[in-house]
């Protein structure tokens, strides 16, 4: 029999109760038991709807507080020093600490506080742990601190807790675990560099203990999730042998519990003997990003008891899936193997969708027959299972049903704008290239914009107040109309301007107070687009975004910024700064469609933007800011595929931006990156100006600028937004004399890391009043020597 399975089951709950018990916990107006009622209540919730869908295999330990990979750190007691843990289970309080660092006494002193942080939270010494991206997602994970001699424990014992919670309801689940070696390559060396896998030998004794807990609480099934063994081999070597130990390692301790290694966002490639070598019971395939991997395991052989897991139900995309199409190769696997050693599953842990489709009443009825969220994905895996065990005919109406919602998709008229299809037909490469060099729209710029050096700017938004969020939910309510939303708008707009004046800032913003999210705000102005009413995904912590749905070709019906932006230019003599989110963070950050490649997409986005830059343009804005925040994070993951996205995405972004006149200044920014791998790609854009998040490094990310030479303007942060301390004048200028010592001072601009919307404006206004005071220090300072 066919097993249907899960890897993982979003944890947000349908109304964002995690969400709102979570901060209203930080908040102190919800106690910690009621908070972990909160938990309880949602799992419980959550292994019923996947029990009432016919699952066989049903995770537990997916749920999280706040993130996966923390709780894995806390399992195997991986507690930083400065949190003052002295053993024994973690406290939920520490979790929180480690991943949001805590408040001290004072302001002004010590450390950060990771982004999410609600305003109003005193600084600390004890600053949060770092957080990064998930892989190629848009999920942040806390990454655990590694040091040379870490000793481990078993700390806390969360999935032995959470599988005899599910037990005690009545739930049969399969524990879900971060695997050693992912988990070891998912930390960070701290203390200085070293191989974070020579780790493993003091790691293992803990999983063992773990697995034997697991064990004796009646588990009969462990999902162990190695990412890494789908994605290139990391600079350490010895990874094989590595993955080799630990497997035998966790075989001896786990007796007859069984193991299924996950594998996802990737295929095995390179690693496909190692991973079929594992003495292991079973190996879950990502054969949505990677079909091809079946067949070649197949022709492979698989060793004698070693049940696969096929994921082929995409858990990064929301389309409903065609079910006959998935079977075939399904159908293969069983001719090769016997349906007894199959399950069927959704590509990766349903983290990355939307919970229930059910609850979009608003979304057009066509649309949503093409669509599936993570509750319908399960129904849909419970019938591929049975189509293995009973045959296709068992499951007709099921089958016909997805092929003919599949059909009308295909088919739909709706998808199709054929101008669309014939500009990018029509499309030269003159129209992705400015038209002179950098110097002479330099000269021209200069003489409409009249800076200074070191001009100073912000990224975009300012603080997102309860109050602006309140207006909006307001409008949707419809107990706010559209004129009086306008109104309350425009006000705050002008607040931001004579703010940002009165602080003698030198090229200004509108605050982008209109905007619920940077990517969804342009999702519901252009066509092609759709957009939830109730779609949330976690991004990090209690912090979740409403990724739109590209559906079809993409155009611009409407100018989408132009008003706020030529409103803001109207209040104020200096230069206003129109700002719009680029095509391949907007992509990025989208749900795709899969019917073609993701560079098409990309291209159709870059001509909507460049419609909007020009018509910017034409409205007299003379700086116009394209942020690409997710460039880097479009990387595929394996390094073989990197040229052929670097020159669409790039391509892209110029497309986008390359129409306007030598005198009209193209600024872009970027942050949560790492640029040395890339940073002939970035330099290829030809913005005039970049800004880049820079201070937390101490300015160590220029390198890759200052190692390549850059040629153009470029904005180092100097100030953290994700912290709410106030940076004081010096510690700004510090930062400034560094990047003037390696870069020439008359590239450089002075502007914060990033947008500041989550901060709140008594941190802002102080902390922008000491940045255009360390930039005019530093102009006395240089024009003093020149
Ligand atoms: N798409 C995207 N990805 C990104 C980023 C980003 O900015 N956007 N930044 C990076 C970090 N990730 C982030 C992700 C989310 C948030 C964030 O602040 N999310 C907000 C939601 C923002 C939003 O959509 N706001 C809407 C809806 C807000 C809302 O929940 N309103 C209340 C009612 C309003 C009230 O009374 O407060 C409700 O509907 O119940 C609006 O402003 O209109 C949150 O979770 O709280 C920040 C950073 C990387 N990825
Ligand atoms: C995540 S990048 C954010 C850029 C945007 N313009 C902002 O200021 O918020
Ligand atoms: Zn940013």
């Amino acid at each position: 029999m066919a097993v249907a399975g899960n890897l993982g089951f979003p944890r947000i709950g349908a109304g964002r109760e995690l969400k709102r018990a979570t901060e209203a916990y930080w908040k102190g107006e919800l106690g910690e038991d009621a908070l972990l009622a909160v938990g309880r209540e949602l799992r419980l919730r959550h292994w019923g709807l996947q029990r009432d869908a016919g699952l066989g295999a049903i995770p537990s330990n997916d749920f999280s507080f706040y993130d996966q990979v923390l709780d894995m750190a806390c399992v195997v007691g991986a507690v930083p020093e400065r949190f003052g843990w002295e053993g024994g289970p973690v406290p939920l309080a520490t979790a929180f600490a480690m991943a949001r660092g805590v408040s001290g006494p004072t302001r002004g002193a010590g450390g950060e506080v990771r982004p999410g942080t609600e305003a109003g939270v005193a600084p600390s010494g004890v600053p949060a742990m770092e957080m990064t991206k998930w892989f190629d997602t848009n999920y942040h994970y806390i990454v655990p601190e590694l040091h040379r001699g870490q000793r481990f424990e078993l700390a806390s014992k969360k999935p032995v807790d959470e599988f005899r919670e599910a037990r005690e309801a009545g739930f049969d689940t399969r524990p879900v675990l971060i695997g050693p070696v992912s988990l070891l390559l998912l930390g960070k060396a701290r203390g200085g560099a070293f191989d974070r896998l020579s780790l493993l030998d003091t790691l293992l004794p803990v999983y063992q203990q773990l697995l034997a807990e697991l064990r004796e609480a009646g588990a009969a099934w462990v999902q162990v999730d190695e990412p890494f063994l789908a994605l290139d081999p990391p600079p350490e070597g010895s990874l094989h042998d590595a993955y080799r130990r630990a497997y035998a390692a966790l075989r001896e301790a786990a007796g007859n519990l069984k193991l299924l290694v996950a594998t996802y966002f990737e295929g095995l490639r390179e690693n496909l003997e190692t991973a079929l070598a594992l003495p292991v019971n079973g190996l879950h395939l990502d054969l949505v990003r990677a079909p091809e991997q079946l067949d070649q395991v197949l022709a492979h052989g698989v060793p004698e008891g070693l049940t696969l897991s096929l994921g082929v139900v995409d858990g990064r995309n929301v389309w409903r899936t065609d079910l006959a199409a998935a079977l075939e190769p399904m159908e293969r696997a069983r001719k090769a193997l016997g349906s007894h050693r199959l399950q069927v599953a959704p590509s990766c842990s349903l983290l990355h969708v939307p919970v229930d489709l059910s609850l979009e009443t608003a979304l057009d009825p066509e649309l949503k027959g093409w669509l599936a969220f993570a509750r319908q994905k399960l129904d849909e895996v419970a019938v591929l299972a049975r189509a293995l065990n009973e045959g296709r005919d068992a499951v007709r109406t099921a089958l016909e049903a997805s092929r003919s919602q599949v059909e009308a998709r295909r088919s739909s008229a709706r998808r199709e704008n054929p101008q669309v299809q014939a500009r990018l037909v029509s499309l030269t490469s003159e129209q992705a290239r400015r038209r002179s060099p950098h110097t002479e729209r330099r000269s021209a710029q200069q003489a409409r914009l009249g800076l200074p050096p070191f001009p100073t700017t912000t990224i975009g938004s300012f603080p997102q107040t309860g109050g602006i969020r309140r207006l909006r939910a307001r409008l949707r309510r419809g107990e706010l109309d559209e004129a009086a939303y306008e109104t309350a708008i425009k006000a705050e707009i002008e607040r931001v301007v004579r703010l940002q004046e009165g602080l003698g800032l030198d090229v200004l913003v509108h605050g982008e107070p209109e905007r619920n999210d940077m990517v969804e705000y342009f999702g519901e102005q252009l066509e092609g687009f759709a957009f939830t009413e109730h779609g949330w995904v976690q991004s990090y912590g209690s912090r979740y975004v409403k990724p739109p749905i590209i559906y079809g070709d993409v155009w611009r019906p409407a100018p989408m910024t132009v008003r706020w932006i030529t409103y803001a230019q109207s209040l104020t003599d200096r230069p206003v700064k129109g700002m719009l989110t680029g095509p391949v963070t907007i992509l990025q950050w989208s749900f795709v469609r899969d019917d073609q490649p993701r560079s098409e997409t990309c291209r159709q986005i870059a001509l909507a933007i460049r419609d909007e830059v020009l018509d910017l343009e034409a409205a007299g804005i003379g700086v116009i800011q394209i942020d690409e925040p997710a460039f880097r994070e479009g990387l595929p993951l394996r390094r073989a595929d990197w040229a052929g996205y670097l020159r669409w995405a790039s391509e892209s972004f110029r497309l986008a931006t390359a129409g306007v006149r030598d005198e009209t200044q193209i600024h872009t920014h970027m942050c949560y990156s790492e640029f040395n791998d890339i940073i002939d790609a970035i330099a290829g854009l030809d913005a005039d100006v970049i800004s880049i998040e820079a201070s937390r490094s101490g300015m160590e990310l220029l390198d890759a600028f200052v190692a390549f030479r850059y040629p153009n303007e470029i904005g180092p942060g100097v100030y953290d937004i994700h912290s709410p301390r106030v940076p004081g004048r010096e510690e700004m200028e510090h930062l400034l004399r560094r990047a003037a010592q390696v870069l020439d001072p008359a590239q450089l601009w002075v502007n914060p890391d990033c947008g500041l919307k989550t901060r709140s404006y008594d941190e802002v206004t102080p902390s922008l009043r000491n940045l255009v005071a360390a930039a005019r220090v530093l102009r006395e300072e240089v024009g003093a020597e020149g």
